[in-house]
């Protein structure tokens, strides 16, 4: 299978900033990406992590050996396009075999001009990222026809040398939507597929910083009519939307620089609307209540990564997706630990004791992963239920 694919697809150059070089194939767009490499060991979901906005600018090694088999459908996406800004993968099996599957693999990479290479040692290349820590590459891939020439080699290194680091870079209002769009698709059913949530009995608003849509189709399953809007609508507007409740999302690059989300969730949590938020809408959580986030030496991309829930002494297995984390020493009074990793310790979800506000640095939709922490949108849809009582 090897010399096959070797065959029949044209040569790749991956170049880390270290100088570190690795030649493999091209199974996507030619031309040259550059980005953060970062590695995820899901098994399966090649194409949820692939359209994952929170991947934006980062070039994700797949730890799994065979990626691809399944090839790839039109309803299993995160978002409309692919947002990786690459993929490193060892081996991508010539036959793509699923009821659902309408393209292959690398036919889909050529189509969304994703630069992708296969066939290299990722084990190597993980335990590498492993032991020094996330750094930026660049994928080069040639056209058929092209050699691996040292002047290749040497323009893939400087590329990978001149990639701007994530930390610092405000990546969420480059993903965002340019407008606010209402959303009433409910989860995947087998036989079904997606519904449509005719009943609510909540309206949320959700700032897009990048968000998954799986967060979306939960929410709606669970009640919800949403309001998408744009990641810099001032709080104000928000609110003016009179919602249940407000959602903060998933996304790309560093949380710190986001001040405008900063300063509209401290606003919205001020005001004492049920807020809920995942990943980056976490770090935005903590920083708006006075806590501080800091770039992680080990990023966490799988899912199967142990959490523990503090309060129930519940262990889920869940989906994560972040290189920043929320430095557990700068919590205020007012921000209380719920959840920690069990691999490294760090802070997964916090609560604040003064407002009806709680987030979570995992992805309790999973889309890839396990569903064990999906108990989170319940407790926010008990929250927005008790908050309508009240009024
Ligand atoms: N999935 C996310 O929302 C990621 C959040 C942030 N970009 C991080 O890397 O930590």
């Amino acid at each position: 299978m090897l010399l096959s694919l070797q065959g029949n697809f044209p040569s790749a150059i991956l170049a880390l900033a270290d100088g570190t070089v690795f030649i493999g194939n091209s199974i996507g767009a030619t031309g040259t990406t550059v980005g953060e490499v970062v590695f995820n060991t899901a098994i399966t979901g090649y194409q949820e992590i692939l359209t994952d906005p929170s991947y934006c600018q980062q070039i994700v090694t797949l730890t799994y050996p065979h990626i691809g088999n399944y090839g790839v459908n039109t309803e299993d996406i995160e978002a409309d396009k692919v947002h990786a800004a690459g993929l490193i993968i060892k081996d991508l099996p010539l036959l793509a075999s699923n009821f659902r599957s309408t393209e292959t693999l690398s036919q889909y990479l050529v189509r969304q001009k994703t630069v992708a290479i296969a066939n290299i040692d990722t084990r190597k290349l993980t335990r590498l990222l492993r032991s020094q820590g996330a750094q930026n590459g660049a994928i080069v891939g040639l056209a058929a026809g092209e050699a691996v020439t040292q002047a290749r080699i040497d323009a893939a290194l400087a590329a990978a040398k001149a990639a701007p680091s994530m930390k610092g870079l405000d990546l969420a209002k480059v993903v965002s939507t340019p407008a606010a769009y209402p959303w009433v698709q409910t989860e995947w059913k087998l036989g079904s597929g997606y519904g449509t949530q005719t009943a609510p009995r909540f309206h949320v608003v959700a700032y897009d910083y990048g968000v998954k849509l799986n967060i979306l189709r939960m929410l709606a399953e669970r009640g919800c009519k949403l309001t998408v809007v744009p990641a810099q609508t001032p709080a104000a507007e928000v609110l003016a939307m009179n919602p249940d409740g407000v959602f903060l999302s998933n996304g790309p690059g560093d949380p710190a620089p986001c001040d405008y989300a900063i300063t509209a969730v401290q606003q919205i949590i001020d005001s004492g609307v049920p807020t809920f938020g995942i990943c980056l809408g976490h770090q935005i959580m903590a920083l708006a209540s006075g806590a501080k986030t800091f770039k992680m030496d080990n990023s966490h991309h799988g899912a199967n990564h142990p959490v523990k829930d503090l309060d129930t002494g519940r262990v889920s297995i869940t989906s994560q997706n972040h290189g920043f984390a929320v430095e557990m020493e700068s919590l205020p009074a007012n921000l209380r630990p719920t959840h920690i990793s069990l691999f490294d310790g760090t802070l997964q979800g916090l609560v604040r004791t003064d407002k009806p506000a709680f987030c979570f640095q995992g992805h309790p939709e999973a889309s890839p992963g396990p569903h064990d922490i999906a108990y989170l949108f319940d407790r926010f849809t008990a929250l927005m239920a008790t908050a309508q009582e009240k009024k």
